[in-house]
């Protein structure tokens, strides 16, 4: 069956590529102005795509289901692993010749660790760091086209070396008149008109590898991309993003959402402040700056944890570029936050079901583990799901993560059973409520940053996350209730939980101290 769906989208993506092709040709051939660019117009880039699909699924199919092929035998992993990996390779070209938006839904699959063959990940992580820079003159003429005005009227410096170089923009440093420092995003020259083909071709892809794999659960990345490239196209969107933020978290002093330069911003240019500092996983400088990490992570867990359960109001690109740190004009320790192309907002319901998992999690709880699971959509996969979320095994879970390190054995085990349950976790995926797709990025960044700080056992961000489950939950307690008595004892019983956490808090910092360390090695022994 699965060898006849090879076959077939091996067919159906070669001739698609092929009639494309043709088409192109043709076009090249008889243009009169014989200027345009041939590799770049939407039915090649479209042809490109539909020929590197048909090769991937043509390979499957010699690879894996043709008549010598042995499933039994001793080589066949690593078989699938070489044909894993040669169309993992294939992907990447053809994500680094389309470019724009294939990059960033490349760059979304690398950040699928667990959650795809590992070769896919490796290989596909390579385009975080990819993305193509833009000439000077192409930086121009967008800024030329979108503020209406000679750029040079503006801004009285600009540096030519990008400050960062993304799959649909640039961003640059820059001086205006009144001598004030900005950072200047601009988009690619022709993403945005070569975005309405690529969405179309990756979306067509899609739909057609699912016809002939009718088992293909990746149909949520699709619907994904579809609903949120045209947001991230949109700067004006971004610059909105970011006032709603930045007024949300406003009570954070310690966190810095760069100011919008309106007049200068379109859909394609953003101007705003600028803001030194080092990335959050840059542990050298944090040191160097004399900046605490265990303060950096327990705010960044604080910021996620507001976001999350207070507002349900999400930044969702939650990756380590997009975190800066650096120490205010007082020496105080700040945390800069920026790319705010995207946010999701998270339902009610689900804000309940997802902090009442959680805390079935914190609390070792295996029956609210599968209940809420249920609430979320997850049914009997509850065990699994609940690795996922948390990143912890199920052995540990069950014990408690609070007071179990997560040893490499565990971290290894987890990669090892993420190879093994790869189809229960797309089902996962393809199950669970949309808005969790997010929330695991988010739990990754939150896990990413601690690794990198050395900050995993203080369980920084946990706590936070604790803290602010309990603020919700008790939130909706006090929604419900109807007397002013009700709502008195369900606030004291708030403050109670509060209470629990911190004194929580310094059991952790008492058990991972160097004399926690000590007396647990004398009393072993
Ligand atoms: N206001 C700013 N001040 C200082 N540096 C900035 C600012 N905005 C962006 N940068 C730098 O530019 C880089 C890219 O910015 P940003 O993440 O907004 O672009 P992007 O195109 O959305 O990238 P990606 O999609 O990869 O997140 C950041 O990692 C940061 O180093």
């Amino acid at each position: 069956m699965l060898a006849r769906s090879s076959h077939k989208l091996a067919k159906v993506g070669l001739a698609l590529g092929g009639a494309t092709g043709l088409y192109a040709g043709y076009r090249l051939a008889y243009s009169e102005e014989g200027d345009f660019d041939i590799y770049n117009i939407g039915v090649a880039r479209f042809g490109r795509a539909a020929f590197t699909v048909g090769s991937i699924g043509l390979d499957y199919k010699k690879s894996l289901f043709g008549p010598q092929v042995d499933l039994e035998s001793a080589d066949y992993e690593q078989i699938k692993s070489h044909c894993h990996q040669r169309s993992a390779d294939k992907l990447l070209k053809l994500c680094c010749d389309n470019g724009g938006c294939f990059i960033k839904v490349g760059q979304h699959i690398g950040a699928l660790d667990y959650l795809l063959p590992e070769e896919y990940v490796s290989t596909l992580k390579i385009l975080h760091h990819k993305a193509p820079a833009m000439a000077m003159h192409d930086v121009m003429a967008v800024l030329r086209e979108d503020l209406k005005t000679d750029p040079a009227q503006v801004f009285v410096e600009f540096d030519e070396e990008p400050l960062g170089t993304a799959s649909l923009a640039q961003v640059h440093r820059a001086r205006l008149k009144d001598g004030s420092e900005v950072a200047v995003k601009v988009q690619h020259r022709y993403v945005k008109n070569h975005s309405f083909v690529d969405i179309t071709t990756m979306d067509i892809l899609i739909r057609t590898v699912k016809l002939v794999f009718p088992d293909f659960e990746f149909m949520w990345l699709a619907e994904e991309m579809k609903k949120n490239l045209p947001l991230e196209l949109s700067f004006t969107e971004e610059g909105k993003n970011a006032e709603k933020i930045s007024i949300l978290l406003e009570k954070f002093s310690w966190l810095k959402i760069p100011e919008i330069h309106w007049d200068l911003t379109s859909d394609r240019v953003i101007v705003m402040e600028y803001c030194p500092g080092g990335h959050v996983n840059d542990l050298e400088y944090i040191k160097a700056n004399k900046i605490d990490p265990l303060d950096i992570s327990k705010k960044i867990g604080q910021m996620y944890a507001e976001m999350i359960f207070r507002y349900g109001y999400v930044h969702c690109d939650p990756h380590p570029g997009n975190v800066l740190v650096q120490k205010d004009d007082n020496g105080n320790p700040q945390v800069v936050l920026l790319d705010h192309g995207l946010y999701t907002q998270l339902t009610h319901d689900f804000r309940k079901n997802y902090a009442d998992f959680w805390l079935s999690i914190l609390n070792a709880d295996l029956d609210g583990i599968k209940q809420n699971a249920d609430k979320l959509g997850v049914g009997q996969l509850y065990g699994l799901f609940a690795c996922m979320v948390s990143g912890r095994s199920w052995s540990s879970i069950q014990k408690g993560i609070g007071t179990n390190e997560k040893s490499s054995a565990e971290s290894k085990e987890i990669k090892e059973n993420a190879q093994m349950y790869i189809k229960q976790i797309a089902d996962v995926l393809a199950f669970v409520n949309r808005q969790m797709i997010l929330l695991f990025k988010t739990n990754d960044l939150l896990r990413g940053i601690e690794h990198s700080l050395g900050t995993q056992n203080s369980m920084a961000s946990f706590i936070q996350m604790s803290r602010a489950c309990f603020r919700c939950l008790s939130a909706e307690e006090r929604r419900r209730s109807r007397t002013r008595w009700g709502r008195f004892q369900v606030s004291l019983c708030s403050q109670w939980h509060q209470l629990k956490i911190t004194f929580y808090q310094v059991f952790l910092w008492a058990w991972w101290s160097s004399l926690g360390r000590k007396v647990r090695a004398l009393t072993s022994s």
